[in-house]
């Protein structure tokens, strides 16, 4: 409620209290514990989708719990009540702004009527400012999954599929160019009795009046096999309908119990492409089953992956008086309910349903010419139906963000983990407990080699093409799914970790890794952003990056850069060093205590020190570093002593150049003043230590 500062008056006529706002000083007065008899949608340039001029009356069982608004000229009805007494009063008012300069929409009661809901809705697209922009189509596809799967006694006939074609047309004058979708598993064809064998012969023979599109040959489980046995059932599925004549006209599958398609079976995914060429399907199960409003859509391996809605409706749900807590439920979903909802809230809506929906009590066509009817009446919005191939389109078009997946883990959810392909062997530990974020040229890979000297700590197999970094978080690599990112880590009970010093600065990291592996500990080198800018350049050079090598000097591209590939170098140099810039991505999903920072010259300095309070920080058992970690006088640097030998870095890693200029590290240092500044508060707060350079460089400026 927006008023909290009352005073109440009692109304002679209707016994009843009227409220006075008194805290803004408002003219706005409203009348409690009403009973109404009528809810009006009044006209309103606010409403969008609520029809305006639309009626209903309440039962006289409803509560008299609502709060009714006076209207007056600066205070205009929107959703409008008729009371016992025939006034009429506002449930929901505009305050057109005429006492205090704001706009506001007013409403008095919770939103559990759908007229008041949708004038929420309403509004709250009026106060977007969406209202000029604001698409009222909406795309509505049923696919009737499994029209030959069924037991004996369950199935349509002839006459069920009569009535679905007549449907099909008169649900054309609510959903313009309506169609029903058929999935179909050609191995149950004529598997009823006499009168349902007619059925599905009658249901071929019409065929070119609906759309189809395959499931498997069987309604066989994807995850249970292998590429090659699901190419040959996909064939069998599709030589089927070559010989039926069934008109497969457009690039979709849906895959029996939605199996494979999340968690993604990557060999189901190749053989849909290789057998039907598919390029979009539909599931419930991502990211989950639960809560049906949160499903999303996804791109993987070319396949669009559409989120689909279930209707209340399923296999056995095949007559009124036997819907599981009464057929009541599917009404008041239609009526202003989840229904109708989602149809309202979804730019597409993919339904599914089965054979038996439309066989005995045919309650899906029930359902939907009541849900397309109500719609119709109560709101403004255009139902169409459109193949699903332009669907996919219009929906990553409106939701670019969800083209990429977010992988979770399979192994951890019930639900997904029964149908995972056994190639995902959840029984053995495949993902990381630990990822060290870089940033790049702080000392990452130095750190992670020395890592591995304890008997505890395992790291990845090295990824070729990627500096040996598995580089899945943000990256290329991430596309190529999670049993590939699994792939990459040894089978053992160890401290499983990976260092990719890309991850610390890319902006879809940290929401990635979190999701798929929210337990997992961080570390973050903490280098002098100016010596670390320094690094990068030299590793450009060093790789002969033609606008570095062109550029003469890291101060010039500091300072006269205009081209997009100098401005590309000098972003790469500096992007890293912006430490707490980066650092508030990672704190957005992982708590401050999953984070260790370790400061790049200490690591330098003191590497056995270093890695010892990582050890105790990782609860792993004592370790003497120091035996195995020896100083280099040719290299300069810290090295691992295997069987004796000293085993340093390669070439790249302490490279030898000139240091920075004086003028180079004053700009440098200039660049990064309120970097550093901002890192220096951070470490403080947190009481976490400060590194030398950092105290020194906060100094200088101060
Ligand atoms: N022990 C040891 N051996 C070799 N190099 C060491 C070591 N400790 C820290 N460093 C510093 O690490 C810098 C390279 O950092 P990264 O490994 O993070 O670079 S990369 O982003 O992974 O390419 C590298 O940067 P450059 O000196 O510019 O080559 C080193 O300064």
């Amino acid at each position: 409620m927006l008023f909290q500062c009352i005073r109440r008056v009692t109304d002679p006529v209707e016994s009843r209290e009227m409220i006075e706002d008194e805290s803004t000083g408002s003219s706005l007065w409203m009348w409690q514990n009403q009973r109404i008899q009528r809810l009006t949608v009044t006209p309103s340039p606010i409403h969008k989708v609520s029809k305006v001029g639309t009626y209903r009356n309440l039962s006289v069982h409803e509560p008299s719990d609502w709060i009714l608004f006076e209207t007056s000229p600066n205070f205009e009805s929107i959703l409008t009540a008729t009371v016992k007494s025939g006034y009429e009063r506002a449930v929901v008012v505009r305050d057109k702004g005429l006492e205090d300069g704001v706009e506001r929409v007013i409403f008095g009661r919770n939103l559990t009527d759908f007229q008041v809901k949708m004038t929420f809705f309403d509004a709250l697209w009026w106060a977007m400012g969406t209202e000029k922009t604001f698409q009222l189509d909406r795309f509505v596809q049923v696919d009737i999954d499994d029209v030959f799967v069924g037991a004996q006694g369950t199935r349509i006939v002839e006459e069920d599929v009569r009535i679905l074609i007549q449907s099909q047309k008169s649900f054309g004058k609510y959903v313009e160019n309506f169609r029903f979708m058929l999935g179909f598993s050609g191995s149950y064809f004529r598997n009823g009795d006499d009168s349902e064998d007619r059925g599905d012969e009658f249901l071929v023979e019409k065929a070119p009046e609906f759309v189809w599109f395959p499931h498997m040959w069987r309604h066989n489980h994807a995850h249970e096999h292998n590429f090659t046995y699901l190419e040959a059932i996909m064939t069998q599925n599709r030589i089927f309908a070559k010989n039926m004549n069934l008109p497969v006209d457009y690039p979709y599958a849906i895959a029996p119990q939605h199996d494979g398609v999340f968690p993604v079976h990557e060999q189901m995914f190749d053989a849909w492409k290789k057998v039907w060429n598919v390029s979009v399907t539909a599931t419930e199960e991502y990211p989950h089953f639960k809560p049906p409003t949160a499903r999303k859509g996804f791109i993987h391996s070319e396949i669009h992956v559409l989120p689909r809605q279930t209707c209340g409706l399923y296999t056995h749900t095949q007559r009124f008086d036997e819907y599981p807590d009464g057929f009541d439920k599917v009404i008041q979903s239609i009526q202003g309910g989840d229904l109708f909802f989602t149809i309202l809230f979804n730019p597409i809506s993919i339904f599914m349903t089965h054979q038996q929906n439309y066989a005995h009590d045919r309650l899906a066509l029930y359902t939907f010419e009541n849900l397309f009817r109500f719609l119709k009446c109560w709101t403004t919005i255009r139902l169409k139906w459109q193949d699903p191939v332009s669907s996919a389109k219009l929906y990553f078009q409106k939701f670019p963000e969800e083209r990429i997946p977010l992988w979770t883990n399979p192994c951890t959810d019930p639900r997904h983990r029964a149908i995972l392909p056994p190639s995902f062997n959840c029984t053995r530990k495949t993902l990381p407990d630990l990822l060290i974020l870089g940033p790049q040229k702080t000392g990452s890979t130095a750190l992670g080699s020395f890592l591995t000297l304890h008997p505890n700590v395992t790291q990845n197999t090295p990824v070729p093409g990627s500096f040996e970094e598995v580089q899945f978080f943000g990256g290329k690599n991430y596309l190529r799914g999670v049993e590939w990112y699994m792939s990459n880590f040894p089978n053992t009970s160890t401290v499983i970790f990976e260092k990719s010093a890309t991850y610390f600065d890319n902006p879809s990291a940290a929401k990635q890794a979190a999701t798929l592996i929210p337990h997992a500990k961080l570390i973050v080198i903490l280098q002098n952003p100016s010596q670390r800018a320094y690094s990068w350049f030299q590793h450009l050079l060093a790789h002969k990056d033609p606008t570095a090598v062109s550029s003469g000097s890291l101060l010039s591209i500091l300072e006269n850069s205009t081209t997009s590939s100098e401005l590309k170098v000098k972003q790469r140099c500096l992007s890293g060093g912006k430490y707490v810039h980066h650092l508030d991505k990672w704190l957005e999903h992982f708590s401050l205590q999953h984070i260790h920072f370790v400061d790049a010259d200490e690591l330098k300095r003191e590497p056995a020190k270093v890695l010892f309070t990582i050890s105790k920080w990782l609860d792993l058992p004592d370790f003497e570093f120091d035996a195995h970690i020896r100083f280099s006088e040719s290299k300069g640097f810290s090295c691992r002593l295997i069987e004796g030998k000293t085993k340093c870095l390669g070439e790249s890693k302490g490279r030898k150049y000139e240091p920075m200029t004086d003028e180079l590290k004053r700009k440098l240092d200039e660049t990064f003043q309120l970097d550093n500044s901002a890192l220096f508060k951070f470490l403080r707060k947190n009481r976490l230590q400060i590194p030398e350079w950092l105290e020194e460089a906060v100094r200088v400026t101060a």
